[in-house]
């Protein structure tokens, strides 16, 4: 296994089992358990689209895999007040270090600076990470169907929902959403990047809607860079979006989210 994704993977049961010799789950779960300060990821979501606008999740990424450093100014306490005050719904903060340059402290200071519920974009392998997340103060957490097995999938989304966290489940292709439809979590992000290759064509979500069910809140991840993708997408009734690219090079990230939603 030498893609992408399986590099990842393999760096996170590393990382996971050192933090485990750091901190035990059982106290990370009694800080987590702690907070009493959800904001209601899916819910943020909904509110816009009722509201005739745009879902939009904004993210807050340093550098990719298959961009390299895409921000060299990157403050991400003022990128999550610029995305609150253009109209973003909820944030997406990169937390991973090594393929990403995330950070932990940087998804609690963009929470710190705005209100908006936060998922915390890394690759989730074991419940350890969904305990941390909250305890970091994530709202939301990824689970990549490509990641893990339909039992783990179904093990994560409920340790995730017992600590009152939304799950969003990404799904790639046909047989990845087969198995994302046995969860119970309505959010469904369609990423229109291949994880293995990087190849990205916003065709992929338009593809996959006819075998989605309704009460499914479709979200469009990756590669959406023009006012004309944010309008084929609206077409086809996907009103949620996961954004990050577009928004890192702009010299005010979310000037740029009104501009490419016109919100
Ligand atoms: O972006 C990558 O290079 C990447 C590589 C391997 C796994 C995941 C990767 N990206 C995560 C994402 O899916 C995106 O950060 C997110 O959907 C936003 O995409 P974009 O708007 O194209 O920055």
């Amino acid at each position: 296994m030498n893609d992408i994704l399986a590099r990842i993977l393999e760096t996170k049961r590393i990382e996971v089992s050192t933090a485990r010799q750091m901190r035990s789950e059982a106290d990370l779960l009694r800080e987590a358990k702690s907070r009493k300060d959800l904001r209601g990821f899916g819910r943020a979501i909904e509110e816009k689209i009722a509201q005739g606008k745009p879902g939009v999740i904004a993210e807050i990424k340093k550098a990719s895999p298959s961009r390299g450093v895409i921000r060299e100014n990157f403050v991400p306490a003022e990128i999550a007040t610029s995305y609150a005050a253009h109209g973003a719904a909820c944030l997406s903060v990169l937390t991973d270090v090594q393929f990403f340059q995330g950070s932990y402290d940087y998804l609690r200071q963009a929470r710190a600076a705005c209100t908006l519920p936060v998922l915390r974009k890394d690759f989730i392998i074991d419940p350890y990470q969904i305990v941390h997340a909250r305890a970091l103060g994530a709202d939301c957490i990824l689970l990549i169907v490509a990641a893990l097995n339909p039992a783990e999938l179904r093990e994560f989304e409920e340790v995730a929902m017992e600590l009152g966290m939304d799950v969003l489940a990404e799904v790639h292709d046909r047989a990845e959403l087969d198995t994302a439809l046995t969860l119970h979590t309505p959010l469904l992000g369609v990423n229109n990047r291949n994880l293995r290759n990087f190849e990205t064509s916003i065709h992929n979500t338009l593809d996959l809607l006819p075998a989605i069910p309704e009460g499914k809140r479709v979200v469009t991840e990756s590669g959406i860079l023009s006012p004309a993708d944010v309008a084929q997408m609206r077409e086809h009734k996907v009103d949620a979006f996961l954004v990050g690219e577009a928004f890192m090079r702009a010299p005010e990230p979310g000037v740029a989210l009104q501009e490419l939603f016109g919100t």
